[in-house]
């Protein structure tokens, strides 16, 4: 199967699910990365702010704002950028998709970055994740190498096999449920 029949196959089934069943679905998969050992070590973390159709996100990182230094993304043309959570008030929407994304200054020190939730369509066991295809994460997780690759997924997007070409970056970790 091909990248974009998959991710076709994915939305089918991420609609038969209403945005509250999707946050009630996505409290066991945080208890979960919130057991983990990546997680607990570390201080810097990139996450993402959920959209409808995704693992919900928010609660949790308003959450942990207060305890470890909690990165979002910014859409910046065919890149992203990344900024400081510094609490609701300050999340804007973006230049595209609409997605919430904090203001302030620019966030640069990638090394410093110890674990990252990364937002997927569909991943496998061998840690290979498909994306919305735009390419964003495969070129950010590249400059963030030191950094943990925790993918988060429901059940229904952890698949037998994702395609992958030569740009794709493996995660060290897919946490689903
Ligand atoms: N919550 C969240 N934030 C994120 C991402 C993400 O996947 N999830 N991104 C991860 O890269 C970046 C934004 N990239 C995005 C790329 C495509 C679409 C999107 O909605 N695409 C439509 C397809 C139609 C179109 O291309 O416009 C879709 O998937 O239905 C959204 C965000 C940065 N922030
Ligand atoms: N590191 C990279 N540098 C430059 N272009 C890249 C890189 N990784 C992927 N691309 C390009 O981005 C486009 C989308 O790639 P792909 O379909 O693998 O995205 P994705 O991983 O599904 O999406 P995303 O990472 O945005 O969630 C392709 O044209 C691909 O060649």
């Amino acid at each position: 199967m091909d990248k974009k029949e998959l991710r076709k196959q994915i939305k089918v089934l991420k609609n038969q699910y209403s945005p509250e069943q999707k946050v009630e679905m996505s409290r066991p998969i945080w208890n979960e990365l919130e057991q983990n050992v990546f997680f607990k070590e570390a201080h810097t973390l990139l996450a993402y702010w959920s959209m409808d159709d995704e693992v919900f996100t928010h609660d949790y990182v308003v959450k942990w704002a207060g305890e470890k230094r909690i990165l979002l993304p910014c859409v910046k043309g065919d890149v992203l950028e990344l900024r400081v959570f510094e609490g609701m008030e300050s999340l804007k929407a973006g230049e595209s998709f609409g997605i919430l994304e904090p203001v302030g200054e620019l966030y640069t020190d990638y090394d410093s970055i110890d674990m990252i939730v990364v937002p997927g369509v569909a991943f496998d066991r061998q840690g290979n994740r498909l994306g919305r295809g735009r390419g964003y994460y495969d070129k950010i997780l590249k400059e963030t190498r030191a950094a943990k690759k925790v993918g988060i997924c429901f059940d229904f997007q952890f698949v037998e096999e994702v395609p992958v070409d030569e740009l794709d970056v493996r995660m060290d970790l897919v946490v689903h449920g």
